[in-house]
């Protein structure tokens, strides 16, 4: 039975058809050169885990195919100052609108907004959603493995870094991360949320991250709502977390970011 991330990929390639008759892969890189530089996502990452506290990359999602919807009106200048203010490393902007409710307009009016890295949450499947990441502002694109052959994998992490952008190479099981283990990216995200089951289970952090090669920064994503949930995977290294509906949800987004952050 086709999963959740099938049916996106499926639509994904119509909408990347159409972006490659709109425009040239020439004109995006123009606008990738003129855009303000990048501003080192995995640097500042590594800036708030170097003080012992955990670097949160805070997550804009109105909806979801597991979820529903979230927070269909979403502000995304307000929650991304909600975020920054409670102290977030980075930010993730969703930028599928279908099953996600995003786009490339948030990107572009967050990054005016905050001075904090954005990721751009996409599912890349071409090159050409790489400069278009960067021409909106984007400082780092997100490669899921269960979409994409070693071959495309490389290809967007080399687009990536051509741009100054980072690339988190997203796995969600063993075959996956040894995978992951051997492209040219540090960052690998463990993703928590089965696809097949629409279940989120800390277990799969707990389970693959002590195969992650040296040198390699594991960001723990998905199904992370409190506190007790980062004491329990600090337990297996990680000290990065992707987290979405929860803080969405939250009554008081910044102070959950805090508590977040601070959580040992
Ligand atoms: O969230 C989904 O339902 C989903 C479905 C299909 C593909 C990807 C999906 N989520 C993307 C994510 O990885 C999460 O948005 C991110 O890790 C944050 O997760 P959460 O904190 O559980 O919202």
């Amino acid at each position: 039975m086709a999963t959740a991330l099938d049916r996106i990929i499926e639509y994904k390639r119509d909408e990347v058809a159409a972006l490659k008759a709109n425009r040239s892969m020439e004109s995006l890189l123009a606008d990738a050169a003129a855009a303000s530089p990048t501003r080192g996502f995995a640097r500042r990452m590594s800036d708030i885990v170097s003080s012992g506290e955990n670097a949160l990359i805070c997550e804009l999602k109105r909806k979801s195919p597991s979820a529903g919807e979230i927070m269909p009106g979403a502000d995304p200048v307000a929650i991304a100052k909600d975020y920054e203010n409670g102290g977030a490393a980075c930010l993730s902007i969703l930028t599928d609108f279908q099953s996600f409710g995003g786009s490339l307009g948030d990107l572009a009016a967050v990054r005016a907004a905050v001075d904090l890295p954005l990721l751009r949450k996409e599912f890349m499947i071409d090159v050409i959603q790489v400069a278009e990441a960067r021409a909106f502002g984007a400082d780092a694109i997100l490669v899921i493995l269960s979409a994409v052959d070693d071959a495309l994998a490389r290809d967007l992490i080399g687009a990536a870094t051509d741009l100054g952008m980072d690339a988190i190479v997203e796995v969600h099981e063993e075959d996956e991360l040894e995978r992951a283990n051997a492209l040219p990216s540090a960052l690998i995200g463990i993703n928590n949320r089965d696809l097949k089951r629409m279940v989120t289970e800390l277990e799969t952090t707990e389970r693959l991250a002590g195969r992650l090669a040296p040198g390699k920064s594991l960001i723990s994503e998905s199904g992370i709502s409190e506190p007790a949930h980062i004491v329990r995977l600090r337990k297996t290294g990680a000290q990065r977390f992707l987290i979405g509906e929860s803080l969405m949800k939250s009554s008081d987004r910044q102070l959950q970011c805090e508590n977040l952050r601070k959580a040992s």
